[in-house]
């Protein structure tokens, strides 16, 4: 996998016939998760795969994990989260990928012809290698890869780190590297978080008694191993709710963990039984938001917004609502610019 043109800084030594070639660019590579090409169960099955295939993610050693994938995992959850998928698939295809795309290129508007940007997803397409291989192709000499995960978590800024280091390892000439810190805790990030979601909130027919922050699960063992994740989900749950509490007197903001896989102990309080719960003990009306996901996608989708609410209403709730991520809105806009931004300026002033 070499670029098609090579980047090669002195023209004085490439051939007199050749094409010229730009240099000395900077590249921005904004990272998210991936999700399948389709709705379909082949589609889903081979992102599954691979995803599931992560060690990063399944912390089992492969001689036990990969039977169980391969032997029960990919026979029996294609075909249920692949009609997961087709209930929220959009015109653009997977929402994920179509906010991801729509991220990069409102950051590209924003950041001019200084900067080129592009985005990657860690599983599946577009690849983090094929990118990077544009983003050298192109000139850039320094390139920013910003994972699009306020928390951090192994499962996700370490994979992606992961694929940046594989790619490393396979090329000649490397440009010179950054990467995007998590922002769990930004000032920026939060003042962001809370004005979309009052904004949101500003907009609905009730009044939530609850706003509930659901994060993505992870094993309950990775915390003890020393994973940050449940700390950084936790203050930035801190952070909004004093916000809040300036903002919304009222209303309690509480914090769960959704999406949990497999057998283990995961995270707790789960997002699912949490609803219940609520509606149970009383509580009428919940809004709902995912401060660890930049995007939304099927775990805000299917997971947070149909079968969320179902199961609220199906309690006793009477008002439910699930708040959209910061996607490509202007503060979710204002936000990105702002991080990366703040990377490069120890590169160059744009
Ligand atoms: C062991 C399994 C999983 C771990 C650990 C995990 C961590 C983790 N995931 C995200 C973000 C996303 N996960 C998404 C989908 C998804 N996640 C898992 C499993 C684990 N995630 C599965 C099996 C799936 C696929 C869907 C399904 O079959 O249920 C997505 C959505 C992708 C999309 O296509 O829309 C995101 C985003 C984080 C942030 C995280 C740890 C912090
Ligand atoms: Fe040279
Ligand atoms: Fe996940």
């Amino acid at each position: 996998m070499t670029p098609a043109a090579p980047i090669h800084a002195c023209p004085a030594h490439l051939p007199a016939d050749h094409p010229p070639v730009a240099t000395g660019r900077i590249g921005v590579l904004l990272v998210n998760l991936g999700t399948p090409d389709a709705p379909d169960t082949a589609s889903v099955r081979r992102y599954l795969k691979e995803f599931l295939s992560d060690k990063r993610v399944v912390e089992i050693p492969a001689l036990l994990w990969q039977p169980i994938l391969r032997g029960i995992i990919l026979r029996t959850r294609p075909k249920k989260s692949a009609h997961a998928y087709a209930q929220v698939w959009g015109p653009e295809g997977s929402p994920l990928a179509a906010i991801t795309a729509g991220q990069a290129r409102a950051l590209q508007a924003r950041l001019g012809d200084g900067v080129i940007v592009r985005h990657a997803m860690r599983y599946q397409s577009p690849a983090m290698a094929t990118q990077l291989d544009a983003l050298l192709a192109a000139g850039c000499e320094r390139i920013l890869v910003a994972p699009l995960y306020p928390h951090y978590s192994g499962a996700t800024t370490a994979s992606a780190l992961d694929a940046l280091a594989d790619w490393i390892k396979q090329r000649r000439r490397l440009p010179a590297l950054r990467t995007l810190p998590p922002y769990h805790d930004d000032e920026v990030a939060i003042a962001a978080l809370h004005a979309d979601m009052a904004r949101q909130i500003a907009t609905l027919a009730f009044v939530p008694d609850v706003l509930l922050l659901s994060y993505h699960g992870m094993p309950e063992r990775t915390l003890h191993l020393g994973d940050p994740y449940h700390c950084h989900c936790r203050k930035t749950s801190r952070l909004l709710a004093a916000a809040f509490a300036q903002s919304h007197p009222g209303m309690a903001v509480m914090t769960s963990f959704q999406s949990r896989f497999g057998r283990a102990k995961w995270l707790e309080p789960a997002t699912d039984t949490t609803l219940v719960e609520l509606a149970e003990g009383g509580t009428r009306k919940v809004a709902i938001a995912a401060p660890g996901f930049s995007a939304d996608c099927l775990e805000t989708l299917e997971e947070l917004a149909l079968r969320g609410k179902e199961d609220f209403l199906a309690a006793g709730g009477t008002d439910f609502a699930a708040l959209t991520c910061l996607n490509t809105s202007q503060h979710g806009m204002d936000l990105l610019e702002a991080l990366v931004r703040r990377e490069l300026a120890g590169w160059i002033a744009v």
